[in-house]
């Protein structure tokens, strides 16, 4: 990211970040409630289109149609709060939609919901929920995706949970950029970093 501004309206709510995420490196963001952390991923997404300065993954900008589509594929995403939406999909559509449904329902059996595959979304708890856009997350890099954005992934979860779903998304072979209040996932990171009123710095 090079000089990245984002806006909601006429708020400012990321102001200038600058961030190098080298290949596998995994980067904890850290930083007060409506510091600008949840925009800024949604922002390398395309989920907040008001966005100035420069995002690249793997080099690559985004302007084309084309060009989002092959970012979608290459950054898998894991939302803070997740919505089931009107007409909620079952759990295994859910997994199903990150492109590899095997390597998806591994991971879900792993993180203890892999019995709820025929469950509405919208029937889930918050952690079950979570732990599912967990396993579609890793089936998103199962089928290729170098990239996982995570917002916030184990607020919801127990504390054997919390730990399982880190040792999850840190073992994975990518670049790992992940919104988190829990310390036992920032640990795991490679690189901490705080953002306050829109703007990044470096904690360790
Ligand atoms: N849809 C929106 N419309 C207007 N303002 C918004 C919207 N979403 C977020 N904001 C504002 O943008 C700022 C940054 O919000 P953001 O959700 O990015 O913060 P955050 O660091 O992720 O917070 P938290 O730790 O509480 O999840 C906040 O001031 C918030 O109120």
């Amino acid at each position: 990211m090079r000089d990245v501004v984002c806006r909601h309206g006429g708020l400012e709510a990321v102001s200038g970040v600058g961030l190098d995420a080298a290949p596998g490196e995994r980067i904890a963001l850290t930083g007060t409630n409506g510091s600008g952390k949840t925009t800024m991923l949604r922002a390398v997404v395309g989920l907040h289109r008001q966005v100035t300065g420069e995002i690249t993954v793997g080099g690559r900008g985004c302007r084309t149609a084309a060009e989002w589509a092959w970012r979608r594929k290459a950054c898998a995403w894991i939302p803070q709060r997740p919505a089931a939406g009107r007409f909620p999909l079952l759990a295994r559509e859910l997994l199903a939609s990150g492109g590899d449904f095997g390597g998806a329902l591994a991971a879900a059996e792993r993180l203890g919901v892999g019995g709820l595959l025929e469950r509405p979304l919208d029937s889930l708890s918050g952690g079950q929920l979570q732990r599912m856009h967990l396993a579609r997350a890793v089936g998103c890099v199962t089928a290729g995706a170098g990239v996982v954005l995570a917002d916030e992934p184990t607020a919801a979860l127990d504390f054997a949970g919390q730990e399982e779903a880190a040792a999850v998304l840190t073992g994975l072979p990518v670049t790992l950029l992940v919104v988190t209040h829990d310390r036992a996932m920032a640990g795991r990171c490679d690189r901490v970093l705080e953002m306050a009123a829109g703007r990044l710095r470096e904690v360790s």
